[in-house]
């Protein structure tokens, strides 16, 4: 979108009702509608990467359809993202399940394609896995980013079945293939049962520093936020959401559940407490809508992308602005 262009906004459900249509995100309109976009909205259909109940490639469209009822106005932020900034549907990138390395190959191109554009992605997932490419095609464009990732799980284990592409393994991946800023890597959210300590300490060697989901409940959201937001100054962010990183009671449409986690109240509030951050991109990730209810967990990872979203656009437009 040029600056002098009205950015082309969501159907209007006082019109059209909310739940009529194919859903796009926050029936917003699809990228091929619009041409380019600021802000890119893509699903990624993969889940050939889990080490527990699989599903997570139904994840995009289980948000999408649980974003029909975002509004226009987010009120936590004082901002109306997608009049700020053209945020548009890219519809899914096509992967291929049976063949792991082709997929990660798949995801990374889409994603170069589209940051091509000059678009930050918001891409939802799929399993974790995908974060990698992800974070391979964003570091190809602004170098090594700083990472925040909110996970019930490290996700920084070396290999499973000898497989060193899968869910809980993207991040291990990512700093050796040094396209992470090691002075700025934290997990927000972990808890749970490990394989053994050597997990936590393999994970600090990497540079990662833990804010686990009982710090949160002691120190409250915005002491957090604040320490985050210390940690990551000015740097590009990637920020990784895995929706697990919410407690079961939040989200239990998730495949790798762990008792003892976020609210969803607590993860919003961390992330308006972001809102400084220099946001390039961000996914959310492992929504697995066949142990969902009632769409409890898609409902809270469309307001967690509602989120990001707004982050990312209020910033575009201040530098539009300037
Ligand atoms: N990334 C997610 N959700 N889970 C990783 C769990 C890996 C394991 O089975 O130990
Ligand atoms: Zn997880
Ligand atoms: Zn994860």
């Amino acid at each position: 979108m040029s600056s002098n262009e009205t950015p082309r906004g969501p159907v209007d459900s006082s019109r059209v009702p909310r739940y009529a249509g194919p859903a796009t995100f926050a029936r917003l309109p699809r990228l091929d509608e619009v041409g380019t976009a600021d802000i890119a909205v893509v699903g990624v259909p993969f889940d050939s990467g889990v080490s527990y109940r699989p599903g997570a490639r139904f994840g995009g469209n289980a948000i999408r359809e649980a974003s029909r009822l975002l509004r226009p106005y987010n009120p936590a932020q004082d901002a109306s993202p997608f009049a700020l900034a053209q945020v548009a549907d890219g519809g899914d990138i096509a992967v291929n399940p049976f063949n792991i390395n082709e997929a990660v190959e798949t995801i990374e191109a889409a994603a170069d394609d589209l940051l091509g554009t000059g678009a930050r992605l918001m891409t939802l997932g799929g399993d974790h896995t995908i974060a990698l490419p992800l974070l391979r095609s964003v570091a190809r464009k602004h170098g090594p980013v700083a990472l925040l990732h909110f996970d019930a799980h490290l996700d920084t284990w070396d290999t499973y079945f000898g497989a060193e592409y899968t869910h809980g393994t993207p991040f291990r991946r990512a700093v050796e293939e040094g396209i992470l800023d090691t002075s700025a890597l934290s997990h927000v959210g972990t808890r749970g049962p490990l394989y053994g300590k050597q997990d936590l300490t393999d994970d600090e060697k990497m540079g990662f520093g833990i804010v686990t989901s009982s710090d949160v409940y002691r120190r409250g959201a915005d002491e957090v936020a604040d320490q985050l937001r210390q940690r990551i100054g000015d740097r590009p962010l990637y920020i990784s959401i895995d929706i697990d990183c919410l407690d079961p009671a939040h989200a239990p449409g998730t495949g790798t559940p762990e008792a003892g986690g976020m609210t969803s109240r607590e993860l919003l509030e961390i992330l308006r407490g972001l809102a400084s951050c220099n946001l390039v991109s961000a996914d959310v990730v492992e929504v697995a809508p066949a142990y969902d209810h009632a769409e409890i967990t898609s409902v809270a990872a469309s307001h967690t992308a509602y989120e990001l979203t707004t982050i990312m656009s209020r910033q575009i437009a201040e530098a539009r602005a300037k």
